[in-house]
């Protein structure tokens, strides 16, 4: 596993977890849901059992992976945008007070626009998200084609979020309409 793994190479305490893992799969849902959700979790409750500073650990922060359709509705990917929504959701619980008295980890996530990466090249050419009729009748749409970040600079804010320990169940978004922003969220009493 990849926290043995980890301590093998770098030593006993597991200090930060970038958990970038993910895939866009509509037809094969299931492993959509299983990758995604089921192995966000896997490694929260992993990352949880190995850095909770009541379980003898130093205590760090989890970087989850969201996307920009993790808080706004997709059109031509339904089940990867709930696994998005899913993670998000882990991270903003995960990353409560509560939470945080208990484990000293902080947890936040990244939710990019599209990124220059196989999953973009994947998927632009099986149109996935976008199918050819969309593509050629929205030259709004072709925005997005032509835009990708480039990885360093997902990167950037994931380090940013490393290096800030104030930080705690938020979400970066990174978006062509406003460049880099922490996500406000509605105050909604805890039931
Ligand atoms: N490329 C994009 O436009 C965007 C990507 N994201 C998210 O960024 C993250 C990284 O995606 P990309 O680099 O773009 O995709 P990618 O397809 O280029 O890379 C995905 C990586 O996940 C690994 N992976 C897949 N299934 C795995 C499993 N079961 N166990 C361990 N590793 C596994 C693959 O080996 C690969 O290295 C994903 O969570 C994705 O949902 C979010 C917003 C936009
Ligand atoms: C031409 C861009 C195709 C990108 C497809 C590949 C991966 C996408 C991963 C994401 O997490 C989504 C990121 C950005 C999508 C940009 C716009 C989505 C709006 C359209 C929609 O889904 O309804």
């Amino acid at each position: 596993d990849i926290f043995r793994f980890s301590q093998e190479k770098f030593g006993p305490h597991v200090e930060i977890v970038v958990n970038c893992a993910g895939i866009l799969n509509e037809q094969d849902w299931h492993l959509c849901v299983q990758v995604n959700i089921v192995g966000s979790i896997l490694i929260t409750k992993c990352a949880i059992e190995h850095m909770s500073k009541a379980e003898g650990g130093r205590g760090g922060c989890v970087v989850h992976f969201s996307s920009v359709v993790g808080m706004s509705a997709s059109e031509y990917s339904p089940i990867y945008s709930a696994t998005k929504h899913a993670i998000l959701g882990l991270t903003r619980s995960y990353g409560t007070e509560r939470q945080f008295e208990q484990h000293g980890v902080l947890f936040n996530c990244v939710c990019p626009g599209a990124v220059d990466t196989d999953m973009v090249s994947k998927n632009a050419v099986q149109r996935t998200l976008f199918p050819e009729e969309a593509v050629s009748n929205s030259n709004d749409l072709m925005l997005w084609v032509y835009f990708f970040f480039s990885p360093d600079r997902v990167a950037t804010v994931v380090m940013d979020l490393i290096a800030n320990d104030e930080m705690n169940g938020q979400a970066m978004m990174i978006s062509l309409s406003r460049g880099v922003e922490q996500v406000k969220f509605p105050q909604i009493p805890h039931c």
